[in-house]
């Protein structure tokens, strides 16, 4: 790891709170909401992701709801545009939907089906690769809707879930694994 990705995994691990118990009993939740609310912080974390995919990316997906925060941060700093990718009922177009399990139950997710002209390159981000569920989940479902998936890119990796694994043979990069 070169200097500058251990000082931005610094940077992370100095803003990252566990709240154990949450949302159910024998969940660490990984809170980065003091990331988020220190602006140097925020701001060294976006341009970190965005840097590795100038040039390289049409939009931002970002996965509701914490992936939106850094995902449109991400876009506004590359200039280029943001889908979102909800849960069930909250897009208001015609949609394309998976469902899949994650760390704490289960969720269903959706995009809207005209979102991309076809082979529009992606990067998806999120704030946590837990289990891989969600990430793998919306992986699919952006190829269903015609984009290609150019990486995946979250904040923070818990190792010991393994969800590297279901992502195997796609560009993944996380700032900090715990
Ligand atoms: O790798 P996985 O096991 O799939 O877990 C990761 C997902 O879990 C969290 O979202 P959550 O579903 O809790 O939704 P929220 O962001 O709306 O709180 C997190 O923001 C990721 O999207
Ligand atoms: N332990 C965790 N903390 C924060 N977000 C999560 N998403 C799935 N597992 C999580």
């Amino acid at each position: 790891m070169s200097t500058e990705e251990q000082s931005i995994a610094q940077v992370v691990s100095d803003h990252l709170r566990d709240i154990p118990d949450f949302p159910e009993p024998g969940v660490a939740f990984k809170d980065f909401t003091p990331l988020l609310s220190d602006g140097a912080a925020l701001a060294a974390v976006v341009r970190d992701i965005a840097d590795r995919y100038r040039g390289r990316v049409d939009h931002i997906v970002g996965i509701e709801a914490r992936g939106f925060i850094l995902g449109a941060a991400v876009a506004y700093e590359l200039g280029i545009g943001f889908v979102p990718v909800r849960k069930a009922g909250k897009l208001p177009g015609e949609t394309l939907g998976v469902e899949y399990d994650l760390e704490y139950g289960s969720a269903h997710i959706e995009v809207h089906a005209d979102a991309f002209v076809a082979g529009a390159h992606v990067l998806v981000i999120d704030d946590v690769l837990a289990t891989g569920g969600t990430a793998e989940a919306t992986c699919t479902l952006l190829e269903r809707a015609g984009a290609e998936v150019v990486a995946f890119e979250a904040v923070i990796e818990l190792g010991f879930l393994e969800g590297r694994a279901k992502l195997a043979g796609r560009e993944v990069h996380t700032i900090l694994t715990v």
